[in-house]
């Protein structure tokens, strides 16, 4: 028999909606699953504020800015308006729109504001594997099986600090970097929470070819691995 609270959690789970920026059907282009066709969904919102994000149309959550799910869909250019849609709704959008691929990354915003349990267990429920990329700053709230990316943030001028749970969580750390300082601030991290076993991927800022330099030195010295946003190189989403 299911406990009194058990059951208000699977209700409240059922009843969630998330705050969509985008969705899009593409070539993972970061990290560990580069290659890989997934489809997006981008969330909405983010307080963290990297001077450096591509993404600053999803930081705010402007009530007045929200939209229905087609035009959501439709929209040809970064803008911040977003869409609620509920778990049904995405894996429905999902159908309608013929994706075909069967790997779900979700990102930002940060995607960690919100509990992602109702999202990813109906994602897995319905054969979709399931990835997060996140800045590690609120706590992970997804199942185990979920492929959970980590690009810490170390000193952001907000304030917000990678947490050490979310550090542990990860199945990849990918770091942005274009100064030398970013690399050591990532040496820094990883020795402090004892993490020189985990999978770690250096990203260049922006396609920068100092970054670009930089990052593949560090990787051969340090014995990380290279991302490089493949989808920006191809013209893609
Ligand atoms: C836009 S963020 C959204 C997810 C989450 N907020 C985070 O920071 O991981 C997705 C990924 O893009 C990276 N990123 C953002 N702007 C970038 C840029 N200009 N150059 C390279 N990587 C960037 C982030 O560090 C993160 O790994
Ligand atoms: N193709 C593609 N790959 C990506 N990997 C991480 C992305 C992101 O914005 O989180 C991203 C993105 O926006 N497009
Ligand atoms: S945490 Fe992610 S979405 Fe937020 S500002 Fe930084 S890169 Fe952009
Ligand atoms: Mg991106």
């Amino acid at each position: 028999m299911l406990w009194l609270h058990q059951l208000w959690r699977i209700n409240t789970r059922l009843g969630r909606v998330y705050q969509v920026n985008e969705v899009f059907q593409t070539i993972q282009g970061e990290g560990r699953y580069t290659g890989k066709p997934s489809i997006f969904v981008r969330l909405q919102g983010c307080p963290v504020g990297c001077s450096w994000c591509d993404t600053k149309h999803t930081w705010t959550l402007d009530p007045e800015l929200k939209t229905s799910p087609e035009a959501m869909l439709a929209k040809r250019s970064d803008t911040p308006a977003w869409a609620e849609l509920s778990p049904a709704q995405l894996l429905a959008l999902f159908a309608a729109e013929g994706y075909q691929a069967r790997h779900v990354v979700i990102t930002g915003g940060e995607p960690c504001l919100y509990d992602l349990y109702p999202l990813c267990e109906a994602l897995h429920q319905a054969g979709y594997s399931t990835q997060i990329e996140t800045s590690g700053t609120f706590e992970v709230k997804a199942p185990d099986s979920t492929w959970v990316t980590v690009s810490p943030k170390i000193n952001m001028p907000g304030g917000y600090k990678v947490l050490a749970s979310a550090l542990a969580r990860a199945n990849e750390i990918k770091h942005p970097v274009a100064m030398q300082k970013h690399i050591e601030e990532l040496q820094a991290l990883l020795s402090e929470h004892q993490l020189q076993d985990k999978l770690v991927y250096l990203q260049p800022i922006s396609q920068q070819k100092r970054a670009t330099e930089l990052a593949i030195a560090s990787c051969i010295a340090n014995n990380w691995q290279l991302s490089v946003q493949v989808h920006k190189y191809l013209g893609i989403e």
